[in-house]
């Protein structure tokens, strides 16, 4: 097969292909890159396999980074753009920098492409379009399965990441895992348990934020693979009852980590164990925390003024997301305008702060003056108190002598 015209984003590539082919290598972009131009889907990065070792390449061009040399990669600064290249190989344990001595380089294209993941990830193509199909990834693709390049068990045992990267392709193409395949997920799924969380997390980010999430999921679930990922081994039953939700889609990845805590029916003090297993970021944590107890708020029609405010709008948007999965969700431009008519978004907003309630307001300094704060904040934010700095200055002295 040949591509008449490929997508924009070559343009500037070919050259650098055909300056390595000047040098006397071969060189074809790979992987995901060539994946993603068959099914008319958009592209992020280009990579580069070649014959040259990274030594070569970086005789070649000028401006080079050393990414991952052990594993063969270099990459080219061309242009402003950066170009991943990779010296044929064969390996288990793809981007573990701690396992730098499991790569082999080889000199041939066919060696390469046949210790690939899966067969739609392991066409090659020229810098003239044409694409080289040595495992039947084009029908592969055509037929939306994913299927392991070889014996399954090989791939597996090479790199047990790619069993969650084969669930993470179900769900993000909507495609079918081949029978064999989904057998030696089965099988080889134990090995998950050697894999670094950082890897598996990004797999399982991106099968919840898939297109058809459920389709994933349920190999997920059905392969056992749940079991050796941070606190999912006991949670069949929980994480089953996502598969009978109408497909749902989320927006990012705070909505995808919330709605799993909501539905694993963690507190919000569980779900900081629970992340932090997964090793997400301290902000994501965050950010989930904000929006679990909101979701809550939907499924009770319990969410006020004072929950809105303490939530903020990008968490309350998230939340809907996360509601609607449930059936629970307010429609999009009704919530907003609720939120929208809150009297303050923010306590900056207020007319009085601590400081002011001390020099004008004759409010002693400590703990009270703290709880003043908060009730005059809940008063103007429920629309009791208008957000006036003698109104609420006035407010805060009564409130001072009743509390005494
Ligand atoms: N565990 C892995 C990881 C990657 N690959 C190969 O390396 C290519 C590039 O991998 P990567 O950039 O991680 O993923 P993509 O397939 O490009 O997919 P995406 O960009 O959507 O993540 C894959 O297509 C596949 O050929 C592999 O065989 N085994």
């Amino acid at each position: 097969m040949k591509i008449d015209k490929l997508p924009a984003i070559f343009a500037p590539a070919r050259p650098v292909l055909q300056k390595i082919e000047q040098a006397g290598f071969e060189a074809y972009f790979v992987g995901g890159c060539v994946r993603d131009t068959i099914l008319g889907d958009p592209i992020h990065d280009i990579d580069i396999a070649t014959s040259a070792y990274p030594s070569e390449i970086k005789a070649i061009f000028k401006r080079t980074v050393d990414t991952g040399i052990v594993h063969g990669t270099v990459m080219i600064l061309d242009h402003g753009t950066g170009y991943e290249t990779t010296t044929f190989r064969t390996e288990s344990g793809y981007q573990d920098y701690r396992r730098p001595d499991s790569v082999t380089f080889v000199r041939s294209l066919a060696e390469d492409l046949k210790r690939r993941d899966f067969t739609i990830n392991a066409l090659a193509l020229r810098e003239n379009g044409e694409v080289i199909d040595l495992f039947d990834g084009l029908a592969d693709l055509d037929r939306h399965l994913i299927r392991a390049v070889g014996d399954p068990n090989e791939r597996f045992h090479e790199d047990a990441l790619r069993m969650m990267r084969a669930v993470r392709f179900a769900s993000k193409l909507d495609f079918v895992i081949d029978q064999p395949t989904l057998a030696g997920i089965r099988e080889n799924a134990p090995l998950l348990s050697k894999i670094a969380v950082e890897r598996i997390q990004v797999e399982f980010e991106k099968l919840l934020l898939g297109q058809r999430p459920v389709s994933g999921l349920k190999d997920f679930i059905d392969t056992g693979l749940y079991r050796y990922c941070p606190g999912l081994v006991d949670q069949e039953a929980a994480l089953s009852q996502l598969l009978v939700l109408n497909n749902w889609q989320l927006e990012n990845a705070q909505q995808a980590w919330a709605m799993l805590c909501f539905q694993l029916g963690l507190s919000n003090k569980q779900v900081a164990g629970f992340l932090k297993r997964w090793k997400t970021s301290n902000d994501l944590i965050r950010q989930v925390k904000r929006i679990i107890p909101l979701v809550a708020g939907l499924r009770d029609k319990s969410l006020d003024a004072m929950a809105m405010f303490a939530g903020g709008w990008d968490a309350l948007h998230d939340a809907n997301q996360v509601a609607k999965l449930y059936g629970w969700a307010e429609e999009d431009p009704v919530l907003e305008k609720r939120y929208q008519t809150l009297p303050i978004k923010s306590s900056n907003e207020l007319t009085i702060d601590g400081r002011s309630l001390m020099a004008d307001g004759g409010i002693k300094p400590g703990p009270q003056l703290g709880r003043i704060l908060n009730d005059l904040t809940t008063a103007v934010v429920e629309g009791r108190l208008a957000n006036n700095r003698d109104t609420l200055l006035t407010a805060a002295r009564t409130l001072a002598e009743e509390k005494g």
